[in-house]
């Protein structure tokens, strides 16, 4: 039987017309607009598509949005200084660093100046920190937008085996944290696997849910999934011209129950999320003051 495909797009149309409901609220309420400022060093050609879409979505939400767009030179000094301009300027609810950054920049230099309260990626070792005790402040985009995906299917989790591929601060590491909340997530238990872990596809074969973010092309094949997991993809690989994931879909949506496509899962799901995440910054900031 062929799974269940998560439309991630239409799951994220849905997201964004609640959100754009919500924004109004607090227009009419409180003459408040979220207004996110995207910071965007250098010349990388994907990472300006995202932040485009992502400007856009905020336009369609009735967000306010910002792009400080810096040349590929920029050093880490000026950087640090235009987010501590942002965090001190009271007219801007979310910031968001564009990862990645060229490589004479460490990233964690950033990331760790962002005000946490205007954190909207979550990245910051503070929001980090309140995610791994069950009480966060914001939820890191993808790995929201996945625990949507997930629960969209309506399926049972608790004490489901989730197998993650790759451990990224950005998706893997912050995936499992959610997976295995109570409450917050799936009530699952979590193995995150990597380049080092032995016996890889043994452990995928014993998954009830998959997330395969390690940026290998159709990497998880169908013979790799037990009948009935959930797949979820969060690969973005250009293959002679096409756009695949980590996840050979077409052989392994006959093995799964449920499959994020790529492209249209897991993408849209992420720019929902970082709406939703930035609404919240401008509720957090208008109730402290
Ligand atoms: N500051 C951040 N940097 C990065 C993040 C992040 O969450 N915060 N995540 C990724 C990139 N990313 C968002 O920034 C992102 C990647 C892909 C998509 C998306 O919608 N993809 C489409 C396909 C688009 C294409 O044609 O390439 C899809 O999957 O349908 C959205 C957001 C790294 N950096």
């Amino acid at each position: 039987m062929s799974a269940e495909i998560i439309d991630g797009k239409a799951l994220a149309a849905t997201f964004r017309g609640q959100i754009a409901e919500e924004v109004s609220q607090l227009k009419n309420e409180k003459n408040i607009i979220p207004h996110l400022t995207a910071v965007l060093v250098g010349d990388d050609p994907a990472s300006a598509v995202y932040v485009r879409n992502k400007q856009r979505a905020c336009e369609k939400a009735g967000i306010q949005s910002t792009l400080k767009r810096l040349p590929a030179e920029t050093s880490e000094a000026e950087l640090i200084s235009i987010v501590e301009s942002l965090n001190a300027d009271p007219g801007v609810h979310g910031i968001l660093v564009q990862l990645p950054l060229p490589g004479h920049i460490k990233e964690t230099a950033i990331l760790d100046v962002v005000n946490p309260l205007k954190d909207v990626d979550a990245f910051h070792p503070e929001n980090v920190g309140l995610i791994v005790q069950g009480r966060p402040r914001y939820l890191p985009c993808t790995p929201y937008g996945i625990q949507q995906m997930i629960l969209s299917t309506k399926m049972e989790t608790a004490g489901k085996h989730a197998v993650i591929l790759g451990r990224s601060e950005i998706v893997g590491k912050p995936m499992a944290m959610l997976l295995i909340q109570r409450g917050l997530g799936a009530d699952a238990t979590v193995t995150i696997c990597h380049s080092r872990t032995q016996n890889l596809n043994k452990i995928v074969k014993t998954a009830d849910i998959i997330i395969a973010a390690i940026g290998k092309p159709e990497f998880v094949t169908a013979e790799m999934v037990k009948p009935g997991a959930i797949v979820i993809d969060v690969g973005i690989n250009r293959v002679d011209d096409r756009l695949v994931g980590d996840v050979d879909f077409e052989g392994v949506k006959e093995v799964a129950s449920a499959i994020t496509p790529v492209p249209g899962g897991v993408g849209p799901m992420t720019i929902a999320m970082l709406l939703k995440n930035t609404l919240t910054a401008a509720r957090i900031q208008s109730d402290s003051n």
